[in-house]
């Protein structure tokens, strides 16, 4: 049986090789069979698309490529479409697979999976021979269906079977990693985070930084998240359990919600406010207020921004405590300006107190990074000592960013040069 990638007619092929030249950055593919969920992880976690939306996706046709803009992680994203090889002749494979940082290929584990294992392995010994600087990632997606024994014996399988296949060709040096996976947990968001973390030139240092920050403020746990995506970046070096990520990954829900409901009520504040300004009589009556709050946020008037709308977070000052979907965590928000930082670098922070006793503490460290500890109560009470050393950790991973920037220039600038140099000398 012949497992490679059906034939596509030159047509289809030159439409599809439009989409593959133009950036420089660092790509990650997204490859697997037709239907197994490719686009539909890439919308979920870059695009925030609600997962049972995925269910009306229609099936990619052409390489979909999408730059992760407003996030921490700076990539381009490749989702192909499941019929294509990418490694006919009729294309330029160093120029699709040279510049990869990560291959992840995606396998329906409610499928069966001995095609998209065939293909796997195809798909992973042809583009080693391009690049083997690639890290190949390979996604048992769709495992929310599956019970946690058939999970584990379905890992199990995937790599014994790719482990003997790559063994049988004498390709075991290839390394592949493995996640269980699906959209609708917060599975795919960990995996993502270990893949992207591969990537970061950074990450030694980052870890370095959190241990200490860890050891000097009490902290249990500290993650480092990528405010758009719900990527953690780094963590300190002590083990991850599933259940405090999890819990700081729906704090930035929380958080996030609570800031779209502020943007919602700010923007129904000042077009009341261009509505008063050009009014017959100019003024504002205050049942037309009542109403508003009342439709908008269950009649808590502190929702409101109390301000011009210059910046939402220098105006917003508020504590609370609640009890959240029964599960009696009481919840403080403080979203403030913290003294001694400029009026434009104005960050958030927010308390959760959880029912054991422990605190989720959030710090914003740039517009795109936050900064989220689990921590012992008694030991928050030295909260003076945990500004501070946020402060200083802030610090530093502001300079080891500035530093890995100019860097970059420099190497880009470097490569130009090069480039020019070799042009005048071919001329
Ligand atoms: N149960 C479950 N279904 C999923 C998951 N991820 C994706 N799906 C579903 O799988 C189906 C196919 O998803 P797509 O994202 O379109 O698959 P694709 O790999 O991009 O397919 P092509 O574009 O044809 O290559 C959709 O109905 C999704 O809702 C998952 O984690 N669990």
């Amino acid at each position: 049986m012949n497992y490679d990638y059906p034939h596509i007619n030159d047509s289809e092929i030159t439409d599809t090789l439009e989409d593959t030249t133009g950036s420089d950055k660092p790509r990650i593919l997204l490859m697997g069979l037709q239907r197994s969920g490719k686009s539909s992880i890439q919308r979920v976690v870059f695009g925030k698309m609600p997962p049972n939306d995925t269910l009306y996706l229609e099936s990619t046709t052409k390489i979909q490529k999408e730059d992760i803009t407003r996030s921490f992680i700076d990539f381009q994203i490749w989702d192909f479409p499941g019929q294509l090889n990418f490694f006919d002749v009729t294309y330029d494979s160093q120029e699709i697979f040279g510049a990869v940082g990560a291959l992840i290929f995606v396998i329906d584990a409610q499928d069966d999976y001995s095609d998209a294992l065939h293909r796997l392995f195809f798909t992973v010994t042809s583009a080693y021979r391009v690049n083997q600087n690639i890290s190949f990632e390979v996604l048992i997606h769709k495992v929310d269906g599956l019970s946690d024994d058939y999970k584990i014996d379905t890992q199990r399988d995937v790599q014994q079977r790719m482990g003997d296949m790559l063994a049988d060709a004498q390709m075991e040096h290839i390394h592949l990693s493995y996640y269980l996976t699906s959209i609708y947990d917060h599975s795919i968001y960990e995996a993502f985070s270990k893949i992207i973390q591969k990537l970061i030139r950074e990450l030694p240092t980052l870890e370095n930084l959190l241990n200490v920050l860890c050891q000097n403020s009490g902290i249990d746990k500290a993650y480092l998240f990528d405010t758009l995506t719900k990527i953690y970046i780094a963590t300190d070096s002590s083990p991850v359990d599933m259940q405090s990520y999890e819990l700081c990954s729906d704090m930035i829900d929380v958080i996030i919600d609570i800031e779209l409901k502020l943007i919602f009520h700010l923007f129904r504040f000042l077009k009341k406010i261009s509505a008063q300004v050009s009014s017959p009589n100019g003024r504002l009556s205050l049942s037309d207020d009542e109403e508003e709050y009342s439709n908008g946020n269950g009649g808590d008037p502190h929702h409101a921004v109390n301000g011009n709308g210059a910046s939402l977070r220098d105006h917003y000052d508020t504590d609370r405590d609640e009890d959240e979907d029964g599960d009696n965590q009481s919840q403080e928000q403080s979203l403030r300006r913290t003294d001694g930082v400029g009026q434009n670098e104005a960050e958030a922070s927010s308390l959760i107190k959880l029912d054991n006793g422990d605190v989720l503490y959030m710090r914003e460290v740039n517009r795109l990074l936050v900064l989220i500890c689990l921590l012992r109560h008694d030991n928050f009470e030295k909260h003076g000592l945990i500004d501070y050393n946020f402060q200083c950790f802030k610090e530093a991973v502001t300079e080891v960013f500035d530093f890995s920037q100019k860097r970059n220039n420099q190497q880009q600038q470097q490569q130009m040069v090069n480039l020019a140099q070799q042009q005048s000398s071919s001329e």
